[in-house]
């Protein structure tokens, strides 16, 4: 058996692929000339694998799809607040080239436009670093997020410094209102040269993987940035990656991308898959007209459109018993499996809540349970202490030790690896309303 994912990526190709319209850029000499029969497309999973179909291994300059790393690795440099005193996060409705600030704090309005990704270009290496410094601080950790050594087209970079003139003039723009500390032609210089980085589509696909898997390169298994900084990036990502049409883009296709000049564009599924394309011919807004076409056939065939979440595989109660000790005590044993977040620790707080008459202890056997995020964590070891409070024995098997220890002057639940100390127990005919709904 083969898996399908090839022959699915090439059939989209086959049928998204005419009609080849729009333009490529014509305001960096290098780009106008590039061919636009060009169609590739890769998606890489969280664990490693990528699948492509077409022109996946031609090489490209990155362009503003360099623009969400560059702020991911300012944000972990400098950390959040220092990076949000000199950049905004809102959507500005407008070109990637627009000369703007805004109005009411006087920052650029984002960091995926020109003005906010000069800025953030420039954040990097602390004030201090000399433009090859800081430009080698960027090479590098693009790299680290395509998991291999990435370099500079040389050409495409004189190319484009050569006729830079807007970015010049948002560059003094930015020194003028003091958001750039650095010689402007050296922040335009810097930042040219960051959009002149070589990468295929599969770069691509690796680099949107890592941001798909929290941050860990999942080739190189390397942890490229913290969670938060992913959560952060991808956000913006999602309201502003597609300038000004970021909003038709969110509602039709749904999941957060970068689009870039030279025709590729960078989409995330978080926790799933990095996806990308690349067809030099772009429409009126800078982005790839195959492309779009290309995302939205894939948003629409595989159910990719955040907003539409799956629905919970299973059931998080796996088993709910009661059983009799040799005692006579009454042992309610409530089994948990899966992801747990808030909606699933709600549904294990309700049924426990109307279920306690008559018993004298609660076993909570966490041993099936694949994650519980914060929230779920919490509210089990809050339904920890309540039933213990109630007068309630507990004991929880939780060998990975994922519950929070309960704090000081707090009752303190029994533990144990498994259900030996309940074998001897007799299965009681009664069942708890959960197993008889079930039924
Ligand atoms: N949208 C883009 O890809 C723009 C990047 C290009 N280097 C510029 O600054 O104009």
């Amino acid at each position: 058996m083969q898996t399908p994912v090839p022959d699915y990526l090439q059939q989209i190709l086959d049928e998204c692929g005419a009609p080849n319209t729009g333009a490529t850029a014509d305001y960096i000499p290098e780009l106008a000339d590039a061919d636009p029969e060009i169609l590739g497309i890769c998606l890489a999973t969280t664990d490693g694998v990528r699948y492509d179909a077409g022109d996946a291994d031609v090489p490209v300059s990155i362009q503003s799809i360099s623009k969400p790393f560059v702020y991911a690795l300012a944000i972990a440099e400098l950390g959040l607040d220092a990076v949000l005193k000199r950049v905004g996060v809102e959507p500005s409705g407008e070109a990637f080239n627009e000369l703007s600030l805004e109005a009411k704090s006087g920052r650029p309005r984002n960091p995926m436009i020109n003005a906010g990704a000069l800025t953030t270009h420039a954040l990097i290496g602390g004030g201090t670093a000399s433009v090859e410094e800081r430009f080698e601080l960027v090479r590098r950790g693009l790299s680290d997020f395509a998991g291999r050594d990435l370099s500079v087209d040389e050409q495409v970079y004189a190319s484009e410094l050569d006729t830079a003139y807007r970015n010049r003039a948002i560059a003094n723009m930015l020194r003028n209102y003091d958001l750039i500390d650095i010689e402007p032609e050296d922040v335009v210089r810097g930042y040219t040269r960051q959009c002149a980085i070589s990468v295929t589509t599969r770069d691509l696909a690796a680099m949107a993987a890592t941001l798909a898997n929290g941050g860990v390169q999942p080739m190189t298994g390397q942890r490229v940035v913290e969670p938060a900084v992913v959560r952060q990036v991808l956000s913006v990502m999602m309201s502003c990656g597609m300038y000004d049409a970021a909003g038709d883009w969110m509602t039709t296709i749904g999941f957060p991308a970068k689009s870039g000049v030279s025709g590729g564009i960078l989409g995330v599924l978080p926790g799933q898959i990095g996806i990308a394309t690349l067809s030099p011919r772009l429409d009126s807004h800078g982005t790839s007209v195959r492309g779009v076409r290309l995302c939205g056939r894939m948003s629409k065939d595989m159910g990719m459109h955040i907003m539409e979440p799956p629905q919970p595989a299973r059931s998080v109660v796996r088993r709910d018993r009661v059983l009799r000790a040799p005692s006579g005590h009454h042992v309610r044993v409530l089994s948990l499996q899966g992801t747990i977040q808030f909606s699933a620790a709600e549904h294990v707080l309700r049924i426990v809540q109307g279920e306690l008459d008559g018993i004298q202890r609660l076993v909570l056997d966490l041993r099936r349970v694949d994650s519980l995020n914060d929230v779920a964590e919490r509210m089990l070891a809050e339904l920890v202490r309540r039933v213990q409070l109630d007068g309630i024995a507990v004991t929880v098997l939780d060998p990975e030790d994922r519950l929070p220890k309960p704090a000081a002057g707090q009752p303190v639940p029994d533990y144990s690896p498994d259900l030996a100390p309940f074998a001897d127990h007799k299965r009681l005919r009664r069942r708890t309303a959960v197993e008889r709904r079930k039924r």
